[in-house]
């Protein structure tokens, strides 16, 4: 892929994109305010403390809101006809609900591809907890959902999630490692069924079944992946 060319079906899903000096900045930032995020629950500290931190974060979020926002249409399209710039690239990715590197929400969740497997690995603070302790099982259900769809780089086809049946088999624990794992199960036409695990220290705590539909042609194996 070209510096100047970037194509959405051709870019691997859910992976960062080098940065640019100004990205390097957002991804610091970003980085930051994780910490923030992580360290503000059940802070202990004086309510002085508290105010001094309210002021300051107001005045920056006006600060910030002051500034216009890049329209996403016209980047979403140039990266739709093979065209997009590496800045589209990354104000496109590098936002992602879970794995952007500049989205300050993001854990961030790491996703990659080993053969025909997709694997990933995220550890989760107590800002993302559902019972004491543990990963809520709605963001479980996020995770997943991104685990599970980078399974479109395996094939042509670009779609959305049409199903998602989870079985929350044990407690996913916060602040351990969660190894994830997702397959392509078979194709039919414009469907496309997958499975997906979470692990942690060796123990399956999550399965899960979901139907992808791609939005036009039928999903078909890319060349070197699949049954041969
Ligand atoms: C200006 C241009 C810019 C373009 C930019 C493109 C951007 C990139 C796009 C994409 C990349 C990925 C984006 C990230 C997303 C992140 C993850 C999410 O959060 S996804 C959000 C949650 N999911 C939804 O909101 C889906 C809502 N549902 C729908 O929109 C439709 O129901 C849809 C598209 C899933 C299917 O509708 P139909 O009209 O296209 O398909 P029909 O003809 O009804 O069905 C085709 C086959 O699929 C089965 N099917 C349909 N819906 C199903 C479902 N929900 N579950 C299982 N199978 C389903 C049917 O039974 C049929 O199968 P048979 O051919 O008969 O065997």
């Amino acid at each position: 892929m070209s510096e100047s060319e970037y194509d959405l079906q051709q870019l691997p899903q859910s992976e960062p994109v080098a940065a640019n000096p100004e990205y390097r900045e957002r991804r610091r930032l970003a980085a930051a305010l994780r910490r923030i995020i992580d360290r503000l629950v059940r802070v202990e500290a004086p309510q002085q403390k508290l105010t001094q931190w309210a002021d300051q974060a107001e005045q920056w979020a006006d600060d910030v809101a002051s500034h216009p926002r890049r329209q996403q249409q016209p980047l979403l399209m140039r990266l739709w006809t093979g065209k997009g710039s590496q800045q589209d690239a990354l104000d496109m990715g590098d936002h992602d609900i879970m794995t952007g590197l500049s989205a300050a929400m993001a854990p961030p969740l790491e996703l990659w591809l080993d053969g025909d497997v997709v694997r990933g690995r995220a550890t989760l603070g107590p800002a993302w907890q559902g019972p004491p302790g543990r990963v809520h099982g709605g963001v479980v259900a996020l995770m997943l959902d991104i685990l599970m769809a980078k399974c479109q780089d395996l094939v042509h086809g670009l779609g959305m999630t049409g199903t998602l049946n989870i079985r929350y088999q044990a407690g996913t624990p916060l602040r351990k490692e969660v190894l994830m794992e997702a397959r392509i199960q078979r194709i039919e036409g414009r469907k496309m069924f997958v499975e997906g695990r979470f692990f942690v220290d060796g123990e399956q705590t999550v399965l899960a079944e979901g139907i992808w539909i791609s939005m036009q042609e039928p999903y078909r194996w890319r060349d070197g992946h699949g049954p041969q």
